[in-house]
């Protein structure tokens, strides 16, 4: 069929049926606002193996209507009679067992929970989907339990683990080795839920499946790209888990550093899983470790009646954690050699956005003066976007050239298109037993050696900790933010561009 994507097909083990999907930390926040409304909307579009069944693991002891009450406290629209139809459905396959994280005889009562429930199958197999919203320093107890304990040994068996894995390359290393002493890759799915949103799953399909653009995706066309990330939040209460790990390990280690992958990377032979994660470890081993003179570190603190960063109470005093990152990482191999990619997250910003922008080189000279430099903008969130910008001729007498764009705005031009949540497209990967959007073992060392170093020096650990530059709450960053993205060969748009209309007679 033309346009398919094959690997999207399903030629992987999907779980159909005789399913159970154990849900480990039910009672925490990871848990209530992400896992279980993703679940429910999965289960009320149909997408949930038949005859599925949720049990929900973890230590505070509650009753049924008290797990059913958490595990819908997310869900939005509750009163609309249909959603509280699929609710109570949903309810009545939910169930829960109170238990330890550390103990054989608490892992034995869940199997025999799990056994009465697949008694009821009536059929050989028996499936089972673990799913790990826990804290870290529990991960590797816990997954060493469930395969003692709990694997079924008449189906199939799955875990999903959530990042943070590890906090260095060393860390990273010892926990991936336990894990891997008990469940197999084949078993393991490793969320970075980045690659669960619409349009970082799109960057495959934009770069491969369009002719137009493969010409100019390198250092030949290609100026510098920026990869951002803004929210405008700060840590409010979360401080202490923060402060731990600061915005490199949460943000930039991660989220962004996948990103660029996918958009870095040569042509995959094939989609499948493999093939594409093979290419994008070949171009994270091309990147060199980042300098520590490439960074520019910020901290937010009080503004417009905001509190900053050190006034949150959960964060230790005088911590000099990041809570704001501009970096820059350069690609050693022929198409890439050159180009600076920036990567640049910050908490408690003036808003909202999550994109990459490539900005292309200047046109030659001669026959243009001053003319913008072409840009394509991949907006993620919110508000899905691509759109490029061009130069054209201002309309009318005149024949100077001005700035302005080809525009794909989601909501405008898929008007009917429902964009699933990250966690529900990559839950539903899980069943389906597709890998390509979760993360391999070797992604996360190679990714681990190129921030390890700086991590190391933020951390203290070789002398007095770099203090971070102050920023307000609501800016866009620490002041030296402009003239940081200049020093990468950044050039701002012509100022007379304007969105999303241009009043011709005004310029
Ligand atoms: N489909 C759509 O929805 C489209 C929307 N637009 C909108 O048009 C507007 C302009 O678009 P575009 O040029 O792409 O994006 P922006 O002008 O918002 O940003 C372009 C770059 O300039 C930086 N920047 C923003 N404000 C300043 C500032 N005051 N001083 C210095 N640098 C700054 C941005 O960094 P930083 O992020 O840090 O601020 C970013 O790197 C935006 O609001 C955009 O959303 C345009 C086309 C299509
Ligand atoms: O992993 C994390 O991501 C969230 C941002 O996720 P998004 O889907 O809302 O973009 C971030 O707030 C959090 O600090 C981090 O741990």
């Amino acid at each position: 069929m033309s346009g398919t994507i094959p690997s999207m097909e399903g030629s992987h083990v999907a779980l159909k049926d005789n399913t159970v999907i154990i849900v480990l930390g039910a009672s925490g926040d990871l848990a209530q606002k992400k896992t279980f409304p993703a679940l429910f909307t999965l289960f009320r579009q149909g997408y949930l193996p038949k005859g599925v069944h949720i049990v929900g693991y973890a230590r505070t002891k509650m009753d049924l209507p008290e797990f059913h009450r958490r595990q819908t406290v997310y869900i939005k629209n509750k009163d609309d009679p249909e959603i509280k139809k699929k609710l109570d459905e949903f309810s009545a396959l939910s169930t829960y067992v109170a238990g330890a994280y550390d103990q054989d005889a608490a892992f034995q009562q869940l199997t025999k929970h799990l056994e009465e429930i697949e008694g009821t199958y009536g059929a050989a197999e028996a499936n089972r989907v673990f799913y790990m919203a826990l804290p870290p320093s529990v991960f590797t107890t816990v997954a060493q339990h469930l395969r003692s304990n709990c694997y079924s040994t008449k189906g199939h068996n799955r875990i999903i683990i959530e990042k943070p894995f590890g906090k260095d390359l060393d860390s990273c290393r010892e926990m991936m080795s336990a894990l891997k002493a008990v469940w197999t890759e084949d078993e393991t799915y490793r969320i970075d839920h980045y690659l669960g949103k619409e349009m970082v799953k799109n960057l495959l399909v934009l770069r491969f499946g369009n002719t137009a653009l493969t010409p100019s995706w390198d250092k030949n066309s290609i100026a510098n790209v920026q990869i951002t990330f803004k929210e405008p939040f700060g840590t409010e209460g979360r401080g202490g888990y923060f402060d731990e790990f600061g915005i490199i390990r949460d943000i930039l280690q991660n989220h962004l550093l996948q990103v660029l992958s996918i958009l870095t990377m040569e042509r995959p032979v094939s989609f499948s899983a493999e093939d594409i994660r093979d290419e994008k470890v070949k171009v994270l081993r091309a990147i060199p470790p980042v300098a520590r003179e490439d960074t520019l570190l910020g901290q937010y603190v009080g503004a417009n009646g905001k509190p900053g960063y050190l006034e949150d109470d959960t964060v230790p005093k005088g911590s000099t954690c990041p809570t704001f990152a501009a970096t820059t990482l350069w690609i050693h191999n022929p198409r890439w050699e050159g180009v600076p990619f920036i990567l640049r997250a910050g908490k408690a910003v003036n808003e909202a956005k999550v994109e990459i922008r490539i900005q292309y080189k200047e046109v030659t000279q001669g026959i243009f003066k001053d003319i913008s430099r072409n840009e394509l903008v991949i907006r993620i969130q919110p508000n899905e976007a691509v759109y490029i910008k061009l130069n054209l001729k201002t309309p009318g007498m005149a024949t100077r050239a001005m700035p302005t764009e080809m525009d794909l705005t989601y909501k405008r031009r898929f008007t009917d298109a429902v964009i699933p949540e990250a966690y529900e497209a990559l839950i539903l990967d899980a069943i389906h037993g597709d890998h390509s959007n979760f993360v391999r073992d070797d992604e996360l060392d190679v990714a681990w050696k190129i921030w390890t170093p700086l991590l190391h020096w933020i951390d203290g650990r070789e002398g007095s900790p770099p203090k971070p530059e102050p920023y307000p709450y609501g800016s866009r960053g620490p002041k030296q933010l402009d003239a940081y993205i200049a020093k990468y060969g950044y050039k701002r748009t012509d100022r007379t561009y304007s969105w999303p209309v241009t009043n011709v007679s005004s310029l």
